[in-house]
Parts: C-alpha cells; sequence; structure tokens
C-alpha cells in the first residue's frame, strides 16, 4: 500500500527498457499498481517478475486500465512516441493523462501534446540507470491538473517530492532536459580536459585517487566525478582499452540549434557536441589540411601516413 494519504494508483507503462524497468519497480515499490508492456515479450517477463501485470499490446494494457487512464511512456525519442502514441490515442479521453519520459525533442512533444485526446505531460528525466536506488530528477511540462494528479507516480520515480516540478506548458520539460543534458556535456568535457592534462603531465599520477580526493570536499566534486572515479578504478589510471569513441549527440545539437535560434552564446556546449564528433572519425581532414599548409607557409616537414 502507499504511503498513508496518497491514494494507490493504477499506472500503465510502456516501453520496459533500462529506464522502463526502473519506473516499474519504482512505482510497485511505493505501493502502487502497474500494467506493463513492451514489444519484447522479454521485457514484459522482467517487468511482472517484480509485480507488474503484463500486457501484451498497447490495447491490452489500455483494456487493463479501465477507466482515468494514468500511462508512462518510456520509449526510445522519436518515432516509437509517435507509433505508441497512434495505437494508444483510440482509447483515450480528456480525462486521462499519458507522460513521455524519454528524451524526445521539445518540438515534438508540443506537436504530440497538441494532438493527443488525454492530457500530455513530457517529462524530461535524469539520474540514468545508475540512479535507480536514489530516484531520478524529473523536469515536467504540460497542464498543471495532470501533473498535480500525477504527483503520486512522480513522487516514486523521483527521489521524492523534491526530486519533480512542473517547468511549465507543453515542451518546457523536455526543452529543461535537453539544456540540462547540454551542460552534461560540458561537465564531462570539462572533467575529461583536467584529468587528460594529469595523466600526461610531469607526475606519475593515480587518478582514482585524485577524483576521490576532490569528491571528498573540492569545489568541483560531483556525480559525474564520483563515475571518474568508479571509472579510473574498474579501468586504471590510463583507462585501459576504453576507446576514444564518443557516441550518442542528438540532445546537445537540440541545444546548439536551440541557442543558435535564440542567440544565446553557447561556445561550450558547441566545443564538448564537436569534440564528441570529432572523436569518431579515423582521422581528420582538416588536420590533414593544416599538416599540408605547414608546409604551404613555413617548409616545414609534411608528416606522411606511412612515416
Ligand atoms: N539510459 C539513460 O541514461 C537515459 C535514457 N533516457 C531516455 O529514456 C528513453 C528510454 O531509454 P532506455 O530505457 O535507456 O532505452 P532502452 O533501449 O534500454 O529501452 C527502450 C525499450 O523500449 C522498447 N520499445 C521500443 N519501441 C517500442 C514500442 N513502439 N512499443 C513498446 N516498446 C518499445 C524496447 O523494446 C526497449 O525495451 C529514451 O528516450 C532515452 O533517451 C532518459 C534519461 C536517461
Ligand atoms: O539523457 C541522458 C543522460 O542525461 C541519456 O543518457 C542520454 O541517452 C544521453 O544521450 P546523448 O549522450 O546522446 O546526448
Amino acid at each position: 500500500m502507499p504511503a498513508s494519504g496518497v491514494a494507490r494508483m493504477q499506472l500503465g507503462v510502456i516501453g520496459l527498457g533500462r529506464m522502463g524497468q526502473i519506473v516499474v519497480e519504482r512505482v510497485l515499490e511505493a505501493g502502487h499498481e502497474v500494467v506493463a508492456f513492451d514489444l519484447s515479450p522479454e521485457a514484459v517477463a522482467t517487468a511482472a517478475d517484480v509485480g507488474a501485470e503484463p500486457a501484451d499490446s498497447v490495447e491490452d494494457l489500455a483494456d487493463t486500465l479501465g477507466d482515468d487512464k494514468r500511462i508512462w511512456l518510456m520509449v526510445p525519442a522519436g518515432d516509437a512516441v509517435d507509433a505508441t502514441l497512434n495505437d494508444l490515442d483510440p482509447h483515450l479521453d480528456e480525462d486521462d493523462v499519458v507522460v513521455d519520459g524519454g528524451n524526445s525533442h521539445f518540438e515534438a512533444s508540443v506537436r504530440r501534446a497538441e494532438a493527443c485526446s488525454a492530457a500530455y505531460l513530457d517529462c524530461g528525466t535524469s539520474g540514468g540507470p545508475a540512479g535507480a536506488e536514489l530516484g531520478f530528477s524529473l523536469m515536467v511540462g504540460g497542464p498543471e491538473w495532470a501533473y498535480d494528479e500525477m504527483t503520486p507516480v512522480f513522487d516514486a520515480v523521483a527521489t521524492g517530492p523534491a526530486g519533480h516540478d512542473r517547468m511549465g506548458p507543453a515542451g518546457s520539460g523536455h526543452y529543461v532536459k535537453m539544456v540540462h543534458n547540454g551542460v552534461e556535456y560540458v561537465l564531462m568535457q570539462a572533467y575529461g580536459e583536467g584529468f587528460e592534462l594529469l595523466a600526461e603531465g610531469r607526475y606519475d599520477l593515480d587518478l582514482e585517487a585524485v577524483a576521490r580526493t576532490w569528491n571528498n570536499g573540492a569545489v568541483i566534486r560531483s556525480w559525474l566525478l564520483e563515475l571518474c572515479e568508479e571509472a579510473f578504478r574498474e579501468e586504471g589510471s590510463d583507462l585501459g582499452d576504453v576507446d576514444d569513441h564518443i557516441a550518442g549527440g542528438s540532445t546537445g545539437t537540440w541545444t546548439v540549434q536551440e541557442a543558435l535560434e535564440q542567440e544565446v552564446p553557447v561556445p561550450l556546449i558547441y566545443q564538448s557536441l564537436a569534440e564528441r564528433f570529432g572523436s569518431r572519425a579515423e582521422e581528420r581532414f582538416s588536420r590533414r589540411l593544416a599538416n599540408r599548409l605547414r608546409y604551404g607557409f613555413g617548409r616545414h616537414e609534411v608528416a606522411r601516413k606511412d612515416d
């Protein structure tokens, strides 16, 4: 049962991957009921193992929920959200609430909120799978009544009541999450540059010890720095065989696009994104041209591929 005074809710969860399973578990732990669906039967079985009622289609999930449906989507951003909403919409009305907890583009969320027959909440979710124990930070956009209605669920999925808030109207939750990710890129880049200098610099340092020392009282302590400490502990100060290729990048790209549109300078976010893209190239054409141009103007020796 939920804590006294909190009504027991029934939540449909669609998308039961790394993040969706955590939503399921935290909502069940808070004493609510969950009906769960995923395209993967294995993922549905995992949710059923922890106490969710399994559904074998979106329609089955909607039928099981009955009136006043409360549904959380945790599918990959993009087509999967639209496909799910297409299947759901015939079963929805204005008393229902749908939450998109994924990393959708804020403009797509505004469009979906307008088209959806239910009240639609766009919910930026931060904390990642590693945040399961603590709970997430939730940035929610959409109608106030729907946010209030979902508060017991947000209390359960977030770190608690302080871990979620309504940012504003449709789109604002995913807008805030987009900018959060831009900041995330910069922090990763800043820690990366600092540790690179320490790794390449004058002293033979134990970087796990550096990170641990910084995490205990230093101005720059943070969860990302704790993750640096973990990485050096598990991989070694030289990061072992970890490659210098960084995947992802969509949310950072959106942040930079929006900053250009708003004419707000975000050079650090752009630079961090550019480093990420640059990491994917085996070799950089621009570096090769610079190599050749130094010969052009200074007759400096050109480094050749088989040197
Ligand atoms: N992993 C992370 O650190 C974070 C992820 N997010 C966002 O949360 C969302 C989910 O991410 P993850 O759980 O990491 O992804 P995931 O890939 O682990 O799980 C996605 C799940 O959705 C299911 N799925 C895909 N299309 C579906 C459909 N049409 N109907 C039903 N189920 C469908 C897949 O079978 C899979 O089980 C994404 O938008 C992601 O960007 C947000 C914050 C942190
Ligand atoms: O939102 C997140 C963290 O806050 C997710 O981890 C997201 O998948 C990061 O994606 P990308 O690195 O491509 O921006």
